[in-house]
């Protein structure tokens, strides 16, 4: 058996007296697409920093690629290959929407998982190739049209969508996405939901997923955790979590309804 690009051993972290997140397990394989739910404040943007390193926990080990996260600084974890969104877009606001992927993608041709997604071309140099690099990437996500727009100018999905490209740009193995499709339309959710399909299906790029829109967790994601009050309380495939005892006790025993 391969080993899991990501391994979270028995991890918490305390703010005061306060558990955040107990006792958390989780591995992921290369090319998952996995989901983590659970109610508001149930531990999962804590989880993330921790991922990231932005938190360091104070108990239990977080192994990505085979090296231990605990000494690691964020610029460093992110370097090895994680990336991130945010539930609150952020966006270099005064740059174009073509800047902001040019900022992250320094590393971009390097990264054998951008170019086998998006087929770029390999023959352009230096500044010219980073822009014909950037264009391309931008079609992918429909940003090409905007590339020259401030990025604060753009339509609240386009911004959502723009969060995610730049965070691909820096050509991660693992990227994580912090409710993409929070304060979106059915329409713009459904879009997106096809996009990281896409994503998912053209590269063994490994994604967790933190979503509140439970048919966008339940539609494409193989595998989901569920945390509440920072305690694994479920993992399994979407049937079985919406048919788990316990998660639907832990939504306030509503279903866990599409
Ligand atoms: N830096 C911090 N200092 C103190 N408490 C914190 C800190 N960060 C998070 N918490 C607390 O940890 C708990 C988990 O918060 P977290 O943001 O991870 O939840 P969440 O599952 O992402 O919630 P939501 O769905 O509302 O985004 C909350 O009680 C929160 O107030």
């Amino acid at each position: 058996m391969t080993n899991p690009l990501l391994k979270v051993e028995d991890v918490g972290i305390q703010f005061g007296g306060l558990k955040a997140v107990s006792g958390l397990n989780m591995e992921l394989f290369s090319g998952e697409l996995v989901g983590l739910i659970g109610p508001k404040g149930a531990g999962k943007t804590t989880s993330f920093n921790m991922l990231t390193g932005v938190y360091k926990p104070t108990k239990g080990t977080i192994v990505f690629d085979g090296k231990d996260t605990k000494k690691l600084s964020p610029h460093k974890i992110t370097k090895s290959g994680v990336s991130r969104t945010f539930q609150n877009i952020r966006l270099f606001k005064e740059l174009s929407v073509i800047d902001n992927v040019k900022v992250a993608n320094h590393s971009l041709a390097k990264h054998s998982i951008v170019s086998s997604i998006f087929r770029l071309p390999m023959h352009f140099k230096g500044e010219e190739k980073m822009e014909m690099e950037s264009l391309e990437f931008l079609k992918i996500f429909g940003l090409d049209r905007y590339k020259d727009e401030l990025s604060k100018n753009l339509p609240y999905g386009m911004q959502r969508r723009l969060e995610i490209a730049r965070a691909l740009a820096a050509g991660p193995k693992l990227l994580l996405l912090d409710e993409p499709a929070a304060g979106m339309n059915p329409e713009e959710t459904a879009e997106l939901m096809d996009l990281i399909s896409l994503i998912r299906e053209k590269s063994d790029l490994t994604i967790l997923l933190i979503e509140h829109d439970m048919g966008l967790v339940m539609g494409i994601c193989e595998r989901i955790y569920v945390l509440d009050h920072g305690q694994l309380i479920a993992d399994g495939t979407p049937e079985e979590i919406r048919n788990d005892p316990k998660v639907i006790e832990a939504y306030l025993g509503g279903e866990v309804t599409e």
